[in-house]
């Protein structure tokens, strides 16, 4: 089948599909240098461009440039990830603790993506029935801003080892804006090829193959043309 008229160019695809497969989770690899404000104005933008249930646009976007505030957020994921270590024993134990988790400080800035939960009023059009709409909207912002980073050379890191009351304390947030997305933005030494966690032996991409299902959960997949092309690696970018 012939692409449609309507179809990006090739070099077009070429680059969106590059932004997927090399986006990165950073922590490890952050500059000190700064974002360029208008560099970090596309980066709101894209991810204020989001889909967003009902178009309620629930993102706030607070912008973390203060070492104080900073300094008590570290605070908080070292307690949070103390914690965290717990849950795992022996060589499962090291490998965790050895692991860096977070760049709060070494980012040249921190941003908080919060989803304010009464935007729109009570009854927001495709909300009713499934309420946290409004949460995966803001994840979309979250994707967005993560992927046009990526395109601009932007290393992302996201930190989620933060209790969500006393992070939501320490930026001074209303009882009713959740904070979704808390990031580190920078720009970086390197993008690793695969994922940190990947790559220091955590865990393994799943083949995709395995995920998708025919029709209900957990049935074989009868379209044997589609089966084939799972198997195949991504064609674009570095196919990680
Ligand atoms: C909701 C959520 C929360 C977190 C993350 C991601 C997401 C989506 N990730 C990043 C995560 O480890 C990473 O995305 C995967 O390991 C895959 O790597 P790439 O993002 O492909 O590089 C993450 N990483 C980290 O070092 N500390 C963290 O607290 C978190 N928290």
């Amino acid at each position: 089948m012939t692409a449609p008229d309507n179809c990006f160019k090739e070099a077009e695809r070429d680059g969106v599909y590059r932004a997927i497969y090399e986006r990165r989770d950073v922590r490890s690899q952050f500059l000190p240098d700064p974002i360029a404000p208008d560099v970090l104005a596309r980066l709101l933008q894209a991810a204020h461009h989001a889909p967003s249930v009902g178009f309620m646009q629930p993102w706030d976007f607070i912008v973390i440039e203060n070492h104080e505030i900073r300094a008590s957020i570290l605070a908080l994921f070292e307690q949070a990830n103390q914690a965290a270590a717990e849950h795992f024993e022996g060589e499962r134990k090291d490998l965790y603790r050895s692991l860096k988790l977070q760049g709060i400080v070494e980012s040249p800035l921190n941003l908080c993506i919060t989803c304010d939960r009464s935007r729109g009023g009570p009854h927001v059009l495709g909300r009713n029935s499934i309420v946290e709409t409004d949460l995966f909207s803001t994840c979309l912002a979250v994707q967005n801003l993560w992927l046009a980073a990526r395109a601009e050379g932007v290393g992302v890191g996201w930190v989620s080892i933060l209790d969500q009351t006393q992070l939501s304390e320490a930026l001074n947030l209303p009882e009713h804006v959740y904070p979704v997305a808390y990031l580190c933005l920078g720009y970086v030494s390197e993008f690793l090829d695969q994922p940190e966690l990947e790559a220091k032996g955590w865990r393994s991409r799943l083949p995709l193959s395995e995920l998708v299902h025919g029709d209900t959960w957990g049935e074989m997949l009868i379209n044997e043309p589609l089966e084939t092309a799972l198997n195949e690696k991504p064609t674009f970018g570095k196919n990680v």
